[in-house]
């Protein structure tokens, strides 16, 4: 089964103000869209990051992948590499690669008539849990009016956020996205999430926007309080210096991201969950393996994720429910989309939870027009990378995102 094509499609999809540790969220947010093809007509998806480097990259690999299997995704990593050649750094690699295995998949699911779950060692799980993703966030784009979520900008605000968040969705935990407010400020926030929703775990991510000193006086006032503490500082040993005081566990997306970090955060103790995103750990096949690694080293896993559509939250159910010590419910930025997608029936939450997708692959179809009204909305931009510091400049020239900035 070769491959005769890979059409490789940037989109636009709206995106609220959302605040983090650099900035704020544009008013779109960017991804890439591929649509793989293979002999007798079958298509596999991929989606992954709307970067010009990526798309480039990806247009890059593509001749070297027409006559391929689609079948032999090893031989596919190999020419992804190569192609790519020593000037790009492993991980980026993985993340070019990522979008062409998922499309590998959801094709040779298609051509077996199996979910790509199965093709990843099968279902340990028929539902997969999700969080709820909570943002600081402008109650509307800078001179828009207010959309649907409102202003957050204080405890009060992100527990009403939260409110609508578990009332529309139905989610049993919450991650809140910190670095924005002096710590005080969170701390106060995610007390009043406690309080607001008992016994709901709770998780902040700063995305290393404090200081160690700090780091370790947010850990010992949420004591209790945090399932875990993502991120708080930036760089391994500095996580390990906070992790040997905390009594929460450490989570990262940040300090390990790829087969070579992994080491030097265990030989630490620096990280006690990793949060595995196949965007960046080069596909499902490769998630599932750094699954099997922190069941070795005994550390926990959870799962990262960035503004997406609907074809990548279908990899990562489909993945999600095939790797066994996913204990903890994975991230998602989709709730965020206001319905904006490329898939013809968008996923809808239920309890938090997504059923995995009967398949065949990813179990998600592809609706052109809204490819294109997307695609027609990427080139009307003139966008072409994420900046979400320059954004907030807009507003705010004298804003400063250096890490650590508290
Ligand atoms: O867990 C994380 O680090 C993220 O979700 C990274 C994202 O870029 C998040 O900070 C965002 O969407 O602003
Ligand atoms: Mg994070």
């Amino acid at each position: 089964m070769k491959i005769t094509d890979l059409a490789i499609t940037p989109i636009a999809f709206a995106d609220p103000p959302l605040l983090n540790a650099t900035g704020v969220h544009e008013p779109l947010a960017l991804r890439t869209v591929v649509q793989l093809h293979v002999a007798d007509g079958v298509v596999g998806l991929g989606e992954g990051s709307g970067e010009l480097v990526v798309l480039e990259r990806l247009a890059r690999v593509r001749p070297a992948l027409v006559g391929q299997s689609v079948f032999d995704t090893s031989a596919i990593e190999a020419i992804v590499f190569a192609e790519l050649g020593n000037d790009v750094p492993p991980i980026q690699k993985r993340s070019v690669f990522s979008i062409i295995e998922v499309a590998c998949l959801d094709a040779q699911g298609k051509l077996l008539g199996l979910p790509v779950v199965d093709l990843l060692g099968g279902a340990v799980r028929q539902t997969v849990t999700y969080s709820g993703y909570l943002f600081y966030k402008w109650a509307g784009h800078p001179g828009q009016a207010a959309d649907e979520w409102g202003e957050a900008l204080d405890p009060a605000g992100l527990v009403a956020q939260a409110a609508r968040m578990i009332d529309l969705h139905g989610f049993g935990s919450l991650k809140l996205k910190g670095g924005v407010f002096p710590p005080d400020q969170e701390i106060a926030a995610v007390r009043a999430l406690a309080e607001a929703f008992p016994g709901i775990p709770l998780r902040i991510d700063p995305n290393g926007a404090w200081s160690v000193a700090t780091s370790q006086y947010v850990a010992a006032e949420l004591a209790g309080v945090l399932e875990y503490l993502e991120d708080p500082t930036l760089t391994t040993p500095a996580m390990a210096q906070v992790a040997a005081a905390a009594s929460m566990p450490l989570a990262t997306n940040m300090c390990v991201v790829s087969p070579e970090t992994v080491p030097e955060a265990i030989r630490l103790g620096a990280v006690q969950i990793v949060l595995s995103d196949h965007h960046y750990w080069g596909g499902l096949r490769h998630t599932r393996e750094l699954g099997a690694l922190c069941a070795t080293f005994g550390l926990g896993l959870s799962m990262h994720s960035n503004s997406h559509l609907g074809i990548s939250l279908a990899a990562m159910t489909h993945v999600a429910a095939a790797t066994p010590n996913l204990a903890y419910a994975c991230d998602t930025h989709y709730p965020w989309n206001s319905g904006d997608d490329v898939i013809t029936v968008p996923f809808e939450f239920a309890d938090g939870a997504l059923r995995v997708p009967a398949g065949p692959g990813l179990g998600v179809e592809l609706d052109e027009a809204k490819l294109f009204r997307l695609h027609r909305q990427y080139v009307a931009s003139g966008r072409t990378t994420r900046a979400d510091t320059a954004y907030l400049r807009q507003v705010d020239p004298a804003y400063d995102p250096s890490l650590p900035r508290f």
